[in-house]
């Protein structure tokens, strides 16, 4: 059994951690924090967490994390970087939902977040949590930086393309729609419902952060080989999900894509490649750790089409982040999370 700390219980990725955490057999859960609702009873704000969760949400100060044998940020980006060395020092492992460790450059990264970072040296030692690339890091490692979401759809969706060296590396294209959950639970115009419902419009054409974070990603898959990527996220009236449509060009068009994909995720316990021929849908994964891929030829030409699905907040965040956890801790890496998808 592990005590756990969550920073930021009261987001959509905090509450989501709470759902899985509760009936995950190894964990203790600790402590909860929020500065806004301090005090309040967890299952006051959240009545799906009635009789699961017994704790009130604390102070970051109150909560003493230093207590835990782990702490999950699911805060905005910025804020992990400036706790991780103190809560490191006390002994404790970290994952982070946000995106503070997820880049190696630190140029980079202060560009493409805007500000300082308070802790670059810490981006040499952190692991980027995508279980079906870095397993053995990720045992090893006391600080994990949990991929974003359009970045785990994306890079699951290429990954047997580019380990193989099966397509030109200079043309991918990942075309990816989000539901209105991956904004956060935070306030703002674009995710009012008489704006985004019954609406549907794509966004950070010109640069997303993800971006730099899905190109790096890519780039290791492919051994270090340069990647080029047209990356334009969309925003879809439905609450949950991702589904990412990718393009790229087959080298050997005498390839079999869909063996390929089958034998490289045989053993993945949270990858479904699908028969040749489906259409995969987000409601087929939606509360499930599960990343569902079809691969498609059309008309049998070169170019292959890969539709790649996942739950923004289950394995693009919080389902991802407990695997990641059981992978640190030795527990077997399906532990808690045994969900069957929410269908409708
Ligand atoms: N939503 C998604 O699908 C995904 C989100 N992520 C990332 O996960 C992180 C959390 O996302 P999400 O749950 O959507 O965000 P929300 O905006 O819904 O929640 C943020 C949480 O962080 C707390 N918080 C905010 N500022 C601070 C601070 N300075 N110190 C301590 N706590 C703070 C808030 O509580 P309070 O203000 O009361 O303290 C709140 O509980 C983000 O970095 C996001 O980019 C990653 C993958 C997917
Ligand atoms: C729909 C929507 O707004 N999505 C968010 C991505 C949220 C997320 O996952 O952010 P990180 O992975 O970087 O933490 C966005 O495009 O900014």
């Amino acid at each position: 059994m592990i005590k756990v700390g969550v920073v930021g219980g009261t987001g959509y990725t905090g509450v989501e951690l709470l759902r899985l955490l509760s009936h995950h057999p190894e964990v203790s859960l600790e402590a909860i924090t929020s500065r806004t609702e301090a005090g309040m009873p967890v299952a006051e704000m959240f009545p799906s967490l009635r009789g699961h969760v017994d704790l009130r949400f604390a102070t970051p100060d109150e909560a003493r994390l230093e207590r835990c044998d782990l702490v999950f940020f699911a805060t905005p980006n910025g804020v992990a970087m400036k706790e991780a060395r103190r809560l490191l020092d006390a002994g404790v492992r970290l994952i982070d939902l946000a995106a503070d460790f997820r880049l190696a450059d630190v140029d980079q990264w202060e560009r493409w977040y805007g500000m300082t970072h308070a802790a670059p040296e810490l981006l040499e030692e952190a692991v980027y949590g995508l279980p079906e690339v870095e397993r053995e890091a990720i045992a090893r490692a006391r600080l994990v930086a949990n991929p974003g979401c359009y970045p785990t759809a994306v890079q699951l969706g290429f990954l047997p393309l580019l380990e193989a060296n099966a397509v030109a590396r200079d043309g991918l294209v990942a075309d990816c729609k989000s539901g209105v959950s991956g904004a956060g639970r935070k306030a703002e115009v674009h995710t009012l419902f008489a704006e985004a419902a019954d609406n549907f419009k794509a966004y950070g054409v010109a640069g997303h952060r993800h971006l730099p974070e899905i190109r790096q990603g890519l780039q290791r898959i492919a051994r270090g080989l340069p990647v080029e990527l047209t990356f334009v996220p969309h925003l879809t009236p439905m609450i949950r999900g991702i589904h990412a449509t990718l393009y790229a060009r087959l080298t050997d068009p005498s390839l079999d894509v869909q063996a390929l994909f089958a034998e490289r995720y045989a053993g993945e316990p949270f990858v479904d490649v699908l028969p040749a021929g489906s259409h995969p849908e987000t409601r087929s994964v939606r509360a499930s750790n599960l990343c569902r891929i079809a691969v498609h030829r059309p008309q049998g030409g070169d170019v292959v089409v890969v539709l790649s699905v996942i739950d923004n907040l289950v394995k693009g965040a919080a389902g991802q982040a407990v695997q990641n956890m059981n992978l640190m801790f030795g527990f077997p890496e399906t532990l808690g999370l045994d969900l069957v998808p929410v269908s409708p």
